[in-house]
C-alpha cells in the first residue's frame, strides 16, 4: 500500500476511492478498520469510518486505529478525507482528528483542501463555495447534523484545532507547485500548521498534489486525490490499476435518508415514475412503521422496478421533527430503520442497493457487514459503483449533494454493469 486514506463517512470514502481508482491506483474501500492485512495488490486503501458526527473522542480514537493499520500495510502517505462542504461543528470532528493524526505521524504541517471543482466546490480567499454560492448560503446551513453557517474555512476550523491555521491564496496556487511549496514554507516559518489552500480548478489540484508529495499527512475532500497518484507514478511505484468489474442484474431497491436539496430533487424525479414509500420519523419512533413493513412493501412492487424508500424531507420538516424528538434520537432511529431494512432486503435476495446520504450509507454498510468494497465504474462525479468482496452485493453510496436529477436510474443501470 502506497497511500493510506481515512474517510470520515462511507459515501465520502467511496468518493475518494473513485477518484484514486480513476487516476490509476488499485483501490479498495474498507468498511471500518480491517482485522487482517490488505491484499498485496492494493496501492490505495481507504478505511471508511462513520466518524463525522460521533463524539470527538471516539472520532479521534477510531482515526488513530485506522492510521495504525494503514501504516502496518506500508502506507507512505496518509490522507484524511472529509466532506467537500467541510461538514463539522465548532467542536469538530475535522480539527481534532487532524491534530491527533499530525501528532501520531510527527507531521509538522498539513494542507486543508476541501475543494472538489467537478462538483462545484471551490475555495477562494479561504472561503468555500458551492457553485456560485458561499457554503453558508448553499443550503448547507440547514444540514440536519452539521449546519455550515460560515464559509470562511479558516475561521470555521480555528476553534476546532490546537494548531494554527494558515492560508495559501489562489494566485500562488496558479503559479504552480514550487510557488505553493515556498508559500507553505513561509507559513511554517510563521508557525502555521494547518494550511487552507485555495483551489478553483482541477489543474490547481494537480499543482497542490505535486507540492505536497513529501507531506506525511494531507487532508481534504476527494479533489486532492486527483493530484496525488502522479507522485507515485513518477516514482515508478504504480502498477496497471484495477482489474475488470462485473455488475449484477439482480433485484434492486433505493434507500434515502439524505435531506439535501439535490437528493430531494432526485427523489422527485424518480418517484414521479416509480413506486416510492415515504417514511415519517414519528411513525418510526412510535413503532407504527417498521423495517419489516417497509421491506414487505418493497417486495409487493412489480418485478423489474426498483422501489424507493425515503425519509428525506424539507428543512422545516426536519427541524420540526428534531425539535419534537431530539436531533440524535431522530437520526439514530432513521439510520437504524434503513440499516435493518437493508439487512432484510439482502437476506431476501436483493443484490443492488442505492443508498443516499453519508450517515445513512454508513449505517447500512455497517449493518450489512460489507468488509471491503471493490471500486467499479463511476456513476457520477464522486460516486462509483461498488462490489462487496466475496458476496453478491452491489452498492452505490451517494453523498447527499452529488448526482444529477436522474441519478437513481443511472445508478441502477451502472450497478447492472450495462451502462458506463
Ligand atoms: N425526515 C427527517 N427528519 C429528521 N432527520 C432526518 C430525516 N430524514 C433523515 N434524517 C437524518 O438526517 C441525516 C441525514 O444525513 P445523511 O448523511 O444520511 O445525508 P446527507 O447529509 O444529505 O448526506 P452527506 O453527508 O453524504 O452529504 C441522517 O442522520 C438521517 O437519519
Ligand atoms: O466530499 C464530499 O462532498 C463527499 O464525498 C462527502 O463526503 C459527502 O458526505
Amino acid at each position: 500500500m502506497l497511500l493510506g486514506c481515512i474517510g470520515d463517512d462511507f459515501t465520502g470514502s467511496s468518493d475518494l476511492a473513485n477518484m484514486l481508482a480513476k487516476s490509476g491506483m488499485k483501490t479498495i474501500q474498507y468498511c471500518g478498520v480491517p482485522d487482517g492485512p490488505a491484499d498485496a495488490s492494493v496501492e490505495a486503501g481507504v478505511v471508511a469510518l462513520k466518524s463525522r458526527t460521533i463524539p470527538v473522542a471516539d472520532a479521534v480514537r477510531q482515526s488513530l486505529e485506522a492510521v495504525e493499520w494503514l501504516l502496518e500495510q506500508g502506507a507512505q502517505q496518509i490522507y484524511f478525507k472529509y466532506c467537500s462542504t467541510f461538514d463539522s461543528t465548532p467542536e469538530g470532528n475535522i480539527g481534532p482528528v487532524i491534530d491527533a493524526l499530525m501528532e501520531r505521524l510527527g507531521a509538522e504541517q498539513t494542507v486543508v483542501c476541501p475543494a472538489f471543482p467537478a462538483t462545484g466546490r471551490t475555495v477562494y480567499q479561504g472561503h468555500l463555495f458551492v457553485n456560485d454560492r458561499l457554503l453558508s448560503e448553499s443550503g448547507m446551513e440547514h444540514h440536519p447534523l452539521t449546519p455550515m453557517r460560515d464559509a470562511d474555512i479558516r475561521r470555521w476550523l480555528a476553534p476546532q484545532t490546537t494548531g494554527s491555521v494558515g492560508h495559501v491564496g489562489a494566485q500562488t496556487v496558479r503559479d504552480g507547485a514550487d510557488a505553493i511549496k515556498e508559500a507553505l514554507r513561509e507559513e511554517a516559518a510563521n508557525g502555521r500548521t494547518l494550511i487552507v489552500v485555495d483551489t478553483i480548478a482541477d489543474d490547481d489540484l494537480h499543482q497542490i498534489g505535486a507540492a505536497v508529495r513529501d507531506m506525511k499527512l494531507v487532508t481534504g475532500g476527494s479533489g486532492l486525490g486527483l493530484g496525488l497518484p502522479a507522485n507515485f507514478r513518477d516514482a515508478g511505484l504504480l502498477g496497471q490499476g484495477g482489474a475488470g468489474w462485473q455488475g449484477s442484474s439482480g433485484r434492486a431497491a433505493i434507500l434515502s435518508g439524505s435531506c439535501s436539496g439535490q437528493t430531494r430533487r432526485q427523489i422527485g424525479e424518480y418517484a414521479a415514475a416509480n413506486p416510492a414509500l415515504k417514511i415519517e420519523p414519528e411513525a418510526v419512533l412510535s413503532g407504527e412503521m417498521t423495517p419489516q413493513a417497509a421491506v414487505a412493501w418493497v417486495k409487493e412492487q412489480p418485478a423489474g422496478i426498483a422501489p424507493l424508500v425515503y425519509s428525506s424531507a424539507d428543512p422545516d420538516v426536519v427541524r420540526a421533527a428534531q425539535a419534537a424528538f431530539g436531533r440524535e434520537e431522530v437520526a439514530s432511529a432513521l439510520e437504524g430503520f434503513f440499516a435493518a431494512a437493508a439487512v432484510q432486503l439482502v437476506a431476501d435476495g436483493y443484490e443492488r442497493l442505492v443508498v443516499a446520504g453519508g450517515e445513512t450509507s454508513g449505517a447500512v454498510v455497517e449493518a450489512l457487514d460489507l468488509l471491503a468494497l471493490d471500486v467499479g465504474p463511476e456513476i457520477a462525479p464522486g460516486v462509483p459503483a461498488l462490489k462487496a468482496a466475496g458476496r453478491p452485493v452491489f452498492v452505490a453510496l451517494k453523498s447527499g449533494n452529488f448526482g444529477d436529477d436522474v441519478f437513481f436510474a443511472k445508478a441502477l443501470d451502472v450497478l447492472k454493469g450495462d451502462a458506463t
